[in-house]
Protein backbone atom coordinates (compact mmCIF):
# COMPACT_ATOMS: atom_id res chain seq x y z
CA UNK A 1 0.00 0.00 0.00
CA UNK A 2 2.99 2.64 0.50
CA UNK A 3 4.73 1.61 -2.09
CA UNK A 4 1.85 2.68 -4.41
CA UNK A 5 1.26 5.71 -2.25
CA UNK A 6 4.65 6.49 -2.97
CA UNK A 7 4.36 6.44 -6.80
CA UNK A 8 0.81 7.35 -7.40
CA UNK A 9 0.01 9.21 -4.08
CA UNK A 10 -3.52 6.56 -4.23
CA UNK A 11 -2.13 3.75 -2.22
CA UNK A 12 -3.71 0.27 -2.74
CA UNK A 13 -4.17 -2.98 -1.16
CA UNK A 14 -5.48 -5.96 -2.85
CA UNK A 15 -5.59 -8.04 0.86
CA UNK A 16 -4.52 -5.07 3.77
CA UNK A 17 -7.69 -7.05 5.63
CA UNK A 18 -8.02 -10.64 5.98
CA UNK A 19 -10.68 -12.59 3.89
CA UNK A 20 -11.97 -13.73 7.05
CA UNK A 21 -11.46 -10.89 9.08
CA UNK A 22 -13.80 -8.68 6.60
CA UNK A 23 -16.15 -11.73 6.88
CA UNK A 24 -16.66 -10.95 10.83
CA UNK A 25 -16.55 -7.18 10.31
CA UNK A 26 -18.57 -7.04 7.62
CA UNK A 27 -20.91 -9.20 10.29
CA UNK A 28 -20.92 -6.57 12.72
CA UNK A 29 -21.81 -3.78 9.92
CA UNK A 30 -24.98 -6.13 9.28
CA UNK A 31 -25.78 -5.93 12.68
CA UNK A 32 -25.61 -2.32 13.78
CA UNK A 33 -27.52 -1.53 10.83
CA UNK A 34 -30.42 -4.21 11.45
CA UNK A 35 -30.16 -3.21 14.97
CA UNK A 36 -30.61 0.46 13.81
CA UNK A 37 -27.23 1.99 15.09
CA UNK A 38 -25.81 3.60 12.28
CA UNK A 39 -26.74 6.97 11.65
CA UNK A 40 -26.92 9.49 9.16
CA UNK A 41 -23.08 10.90 9.09
CA UNK A 42 -24.40 14.07 10.09
CA UNK A 43 -26.56 13.49 12.71
CA UNK A 44 -26.15 15.39 15.94
CA UNK A 45 -23.17 17.85 15.32
CA UNK A 46 -22.74 21.05 14.56
CA UNK A 47 -23.39 24.15 11.74
CA UNK A 48 -21.33 21.74 9.38
CA UNK A 49 -24.25 19.31 9.63
CA UNK A 50 -26.31 20.89 7.28
CA UNK A 51 -23.39 21.15 4.91
CA UNK A 52 -22.64 17.44 5.32
CA UNK A 53 -26.20 16.02 4.30
CA UNK A 54 -26.60 17.81 1.26
CA UNK A 55 -23.45 16.42 0.28
CA UNK A 56 -23.28 12.73 1.51
CA UNK A 57 -26.11 10.20 2.15
CA UNK A 58 -24.06 7.45 4.33
CA UNK A 59 -24.67 6.22 7.76
CA UNK A 60 -21.53 5.69 10.04
CA UNK A 61 -20.85 4.02 13.26
CA UNK A 62 -17.50 4.90 14.98
CA UNK A 63 -14.87 1.71 16.34
CA UNK A 64 -14.08 2.01 19.57
CA UNK A 65 -12.07 -0.40 21.68
CA UNK A 66 -14.14 0.38 24.14
CA UNK A 67 -16.61 -2.03 22.69
CA UNK A 68 -14.15 -5.00 23.51
CA UNK A 69 -14.91 -6.12 20.23
CA UNK A 70 -12.83 -8.86 19.31
CA UNK A 71 -12.95 -8.24 15.46
CA UNK A 72 -13.11 -4.47 15.88
CA UNK A 73 -10.13 -5.15 18.13
CA UNK A 74 -8.45 -7.41 15.75
CA UNK A 75 -8.84 -4.27 13.23
CA UNK A 76 -7.61 -1.54 15.83
CA UNK A 77 -4.29 -3.90 16.14
CA UNK A 78 -3.73 -4.21 12.07
CA UNK A 79 -3.86 -0.26 11.82
CA UNK A 80 -1.50 -0.46 15.01
CA UNK A 81 1.29 -2.09 13.26
CA UNK A 82 0.89 0.21 9.73
CA UNK A 83 1.06 3.31 11.52
CA UNK A 84 4.02 2.23 13.73
CA UNK A 85 5.85 1.17 9.99
CA UNK A 86 4.46 4.53 8.85
CA UNK A 87 5.84 6.48 11.56
CA UNK A 88 9.64 4.60 11.49
CA UNK A 89 9.81 4.19 7.91
CA UNK A 90 8.58 7.68 6.41
CA UNK A 91 8.57 9.60 9.50
CA UNK A 92 4.84 10.38 9.04
CA UNK A 93 4.29 11.62 12.59
CA UNK A 94 0.89 9.84 13.10
CA UNK A 95 -0.10 10.41 16.56
CA UNK A 96 -3.79 8.74 16.43
CA UNK A 97 -6.82 8.04 14.26
CA UNK A 98 -10.10 7.26 14.07
CA UNK A 99 -12.45 4.74 12.24
CA UNK A 100 -16.08 4.28 11.63
CA UNK A 101 -18.20 1.87 9.62
CA UNK A 102 -20.17 3.32 7.12
CA UNK A 103 -23.63 2.02 4.70
CA UNK A 104 -24.54 3.46 1.25
CA UNK A 105 -27.60 2.73 1.08
CA UNK A 106 -28.89 1.91 -2.33
CA UNK A 107 -28.95 4.94 -4.74
CA UNK A 108 -26.19 6.78 -2.22
CA UNK A 109 -23.60 8.54 -2.89
CA UNK A 110 -20.60 11.16 -1.57
CA UNK A 111 -20.17 14.52 -3.77
CA UNK A 112 -16.67 15.71 -4.00
CA UNK A 113 -14.88 16.85 -1.44
CA UNK A 114 -11.29 16.73 0.61
CA UNK A 115 -11.43 15.06 3.94
CA UNK A 116 -8.91 17.68 5.66
CA UNK A 117 -10.86 20.98 6.11
CA UNK A 118 -10.73 23.27 9.68
CA UNK A 119 -13.08 21.79 11.81
CA UNK A 120 -11.20 18.37 10.94
CA UNK A 121 -7.80 20.13 10.90
CA UNK A 122 -5.54 16.90 11.68
CA UNK A 123 -5.96 14.73 9.66
CA UNK A 124 -3.13 13.50 7.91
CA UNK A 125 -4.03 10.40 5.55
CA UNK A 126 -7.54 9.03 5.04
CA UNK A 127 -7.91 5.54 4.84
CA UNK A 128 -10.89 3.18 3.57
CA UNK A 129 -11.07 -0.52 3.61
CA UNK A 130 -14.05 -2.14 1.45
CA UNK A 131 -16.46 -5.02 2.87
CA UNK A 132 -18.32 -5.68 -0.36
CA UNK A 133 -18.18 -9.34 -1.29
CA UNK A 134 -18.54 -9.86 -5.37
CA UNK A 135 -18.54 -6.73 -6.60
CA UNK A 136 -19.06 -5.98 -10.54
CA UNK A 137 -18.71 -3.11 -12.18
CA UNK A 138 -22.71 -2.47 -13.05
CA UNK A 139 -23.09 -2.39 -9.29
CA UNK A 140 -21.58 1.25 -9.18
CA UNK A 141 -20.56 2.96 -6.07
CA UNK A 142 -16.66 3.46 -7.34
CA UNK A 143 -14.35 5.83 -5.12
CA UNK A 144 -13.33 8.44 -7.92
CA UNK A 145 -9.86 10.51 -6.94
CA UNK A 146 -9.54 13.42 -8.71
CA UNK A 147 -5.44 14.46 -9.37
CA UNK A 148 -4.41 16.60 -12.22
CA UNK A 149 -5.40 15.85 -15.44
CA UNK A 150 -6.03 12.22 -14.18
CA UNK A 151 -9.19 10.36 -12.87
CA UNK A 152 -8.94 7.19 -11.22
CA UNK A 153 -11.89 4.70 -10.23
CA UNK A 154 -11.75 2.18 -7.84
CA UNK A 155 -14.11 -0.32 -7.01
CA UNK A 156 -14.87 -1.07 -3.64
CA UNK A 157 -14.23 -4.82 -3.50
CA UNK A 158 -13.74 -6.91 -0.79
CA UNK A 159 -10.68 -6.28 1.60
CA UNK A 160 -9.40 -3.57 -0.91
CA UNK A 161 -7.83 -0.74 0.75
CA UNK A 162 -7.33 2.71 -0.20
CA UNK A 163 -4.73 5.26 1.37
CA UNK A 164 -4.11 8.98 0.88
CA UNK A 165 -3.31 12.24 1.76
CA UNK A 166 -6.79 13.77 3.77
CA UNK A 167 -5.31 17.38 2.91
CA UNK A 168 -4.48 16.85 -1.30
CA UNK A 169 -6.71 14.84 -3.08
CA UNK A 170 -10.58 15.50 -4.02
CA UNK A 171 -12.36 12.45 -3.96
CA UNK A 172 -15.85 11.41 -4.47
CA UNK A 173 -18.30 7.98 -4.21
CA UNK A 174 -20.37 7.87 -7.29
CA UNK A 175 -23.91 6.53 -6.67
CA UNK A 176 -24.01 2.88 -5.83
CA UNK A 177 -26.39 0.60 -7.51
CA UNK A 178 -26.83 -2.14 -4.61
CA UNK A 179 -25.63 -1.95 -0.06
CA UNK A 180 -22.56 -0.54 -0.37
CA UNK A 181 -20.09 -1.17 2.99
CA UNK A 182 -16.67 -0.31 4.49
CA UNK A 183 -14.57 1.18 7.07
CA UNK A 184 -13.56 4.85 6.75
CA UNK A 185 -11.04 6.23 8.62
CA UNK A 186 -8.16 9.04 8.62
CA UNK A 187 -4.53 8.48 10.51
CA UNK A 188 -4.01 11.97 12.61
CA UNK A 189 -1.37 14.13 13.89
CA UNK A 190 -1.06 16.52 16.49
O1 LIG B 1 -16.07 5.05 0.81
C1 LIG B 1 -15.29 5.64 0.07
O2 LIG B 1 -14.82 5.12 -0.95
C2 LIG B 1 -14.86 7.05 0.41
C3 LIG B 1 -15.56 7.64 1.62
C4 LIG B 1 -15.18 9.06 1.87
O3 LIG B 1 -14.69 9.75 1.01
C5 LIG B 1 -15.33 9.65 3.21
O4 LIG B 1 -16.00 9.05 4.07
O5 LIG B 1 -14.80 10.75 3.44
FE1 LIG C 1 -13.69 11.38 1.84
Amino acid sequence: MIDSYLTSSVGISKDFLSVLLCGHLTQNLHQLYNGGQLLFAGTGNNKVVNFDTLLRSDKIYWLDRLHNDPHENAFFDLVDLFVAYLNRTCYAGITGYEFHYALYETGCFYGRHLDSFKHNGNRAFSMIMYLNKDWVKADGGELRIYQPGNLQDIEPQNGKSVFFKSTELEHEVLKTNKPRMSITGWLKTD
